[in-house]
């Protein structure tokens, strides 16, 4: 078990229920658990003491929504449509196996854990015949790096011969893909209270799987209990797809198969309309709002402010590096802040909506509400200590508008489950330089591998 740990002299930005920001307060963590937030002095004997002076300490960030294994296809199709970029990855993507995904993942998580994540989804939805054990590349990436992890068993089944978008090199079949989404919750879904591993399923998109294989992913998930996931109301060619070939809304024809409900999330949803507003907010539905991305690929902004008026469980996602190459998740809360503004002027979102939506919305719309994304004690040691000493943040008076509207400060220090992962701006966990030659080597080899 970790020491414990005794975080000083912080301006803690608790994202609780009352919303408290303690200016100069200390958090104790034993295990892997806050035991004590207080502005009083904490009785803690010997635990190891952090100095958090100049500090702001928050619930770590949540990502609900990413692509790691497009780590390693960056800066491609950088000025083309969602469909277009899709059509112009497909076959790269097509050469990806454990060792590529291996790399990508080190280096999409490293980004992420540098930036205040703390938890992170990831929705991997290719599986070429020869790629080997994919999903449990990933997940031993994030094990070494000490995120908590949200990886689904995602897929496509409708390839372009039969209407749909991808090319038949990186489709399953519907039995493949049951399988293997079985198989995937028995060997690594862990549903316990401090669990660093969740499982959930994810057919992409409804113009890259059938409607048999979202039904039944729907009700194999429901069996296993586990969550759904998948990419919603992303575009305009997505919409005219749904009314093309379901006579319907994107939200609507998910509905009809099952795919509305507190265990479900959407990617995107840039294009929900009044109607599926209410319905989402209706169903408890999730939505992960992508601002960085929707901007990268001009799909539009997020009606995020009248997502949040409505109730919806509204988390933020970076998405994956393929449509935003920074995938930085503090980021996403300053996007998300100018893009809700660009859209519904300056009282669209506010900094601290913003920073709710990256802590405890995002681990409502993951179903982890009571065990992290708020910083009290009881809750999981999910933790980051931000610098805001540094001349870029240290005039800024307000700690939120430093941190939302400011430049990244680094990162001081960061616990997951208790366990420090980032320190002094560095990761603990990895031999970065070793990740930045094998993500640079399976970048060239899955590159030349596609020629
Ligand atoms: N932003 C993204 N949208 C998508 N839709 C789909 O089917 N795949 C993707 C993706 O990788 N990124």
């Amino acid at each position: 078990m970790a020491p414990a740990t005794l975080i000083e002299n912080a301006f803690v930005l608790t994202v609780d229920a009352q919303r408290r920001e303690l200016p100069r307060a200390s958090v104790l963590i034993e295990g892997s658990t806050i035991v004590a937030v207080s502005t009083d002095p904490i009785e803690a004997g010997d635990a190891v003491r952090v100095d958090g002076r100049g500090c702001v300490l928050t619930p770590g960030l949540v990502n609900t929504h990413h692509h790691l294994y497009q780590w390693i296809t960056r800066g491609l199709a950088a000025d083309h449509t969602l469909f277009q970029w899709l059509t112009t990855l497909y076959p790269i993507w097509a050469g990806i196996d454990e060792e590529a995904l291996h790399a990508a993942a080190l280096g999409g998580l490293t980004q992420l854990a540098l930036s205040g994540c703390t938890t992170t989804t990831d929705h991997h939805y290719v599986f070429p015949r020869e790629g080997g054990d994919l999903l449990g590349a990933e997940i031993a990436a994030a094990a070494e790096i000490g995120l908590r992890f949200h990886p689904t068993r995602g897929s496509m089944d409708l390839s372009e011969k039969d209407g749909g978008l991808p090319p038949d090199t990186v489709v399953q079949t519907i039995d493949e893909i049951l399988a293997a989404s079985a198989d995937a919750v028995a060997r690594w879904h862990d549903p316990s209270r401090d669990s660093m591993l969740r499982i959930a399923l994810a057919p992409c998109s409804p113009f890259s799987v059938t409607t048999d294989l979202l039904r039944e992913s729907a009700a194999l998930a429901r069996e296993l209990g586990v969550r759904m996931h998948t990419h919603l109301a992303e575009s305009v060619d997505e919409n005219t797809y749904c009314a093309e070939h379901f006579g319907s809304t994107p939200l609507e024809y998910m509905e009809s198969v099952g795919w509305v409900g507190p265990d479900v999330w959407f990617a995107h949803g840039v294009e929900f309309d009044d109607a599926a507003i209410a319905r989402l907010a209706a169903t408890s539905t999730g939505v992960a709002h992508c601002p960085t991305s929707n901007a990268r690929l001009g799909n539009g902004i997020c009606r995020t402010r009248d997502l949040v008026d409505a109730g919806v469980p509204v988390g933020l996602g970076v998405d994956g590096a393929a449509s935003n190459e920074s995938a930085r998740m503090l980021e996403e809360a300053h996007q998300a802040v100018l893009m809700a503004r660009a859209r519904g002027g300056p009282t669209a979102l506010t900094t601290r909506t913003a920073l709710e939506l990256a802590t405890r919305g995002g681990a409502r719309v993951l179903g982890r509400e009571d065990e992290i994304g708020s910083i009290e004690p009881g809750k999981l040691a999910d933790l980051v200590l931000w610098d805001l000493s540094t001349v870029a943040h240290r005039d800024i008076d307000d700690p939120v508008a430093a941190l939302v509207l400011g430049a990244i400060p680094p990162i001081k220090a960061s616990w997951v489950q208790g366990i420090q992962v980032v320190a002094d701006g560095d990761l603990l966990t990895i031999d970065t330089e070793q990740m930045t030659t094998a993500v640079a080597t399976q970048h060239r080899r899955l590159l030349d591998k596609a020629r």
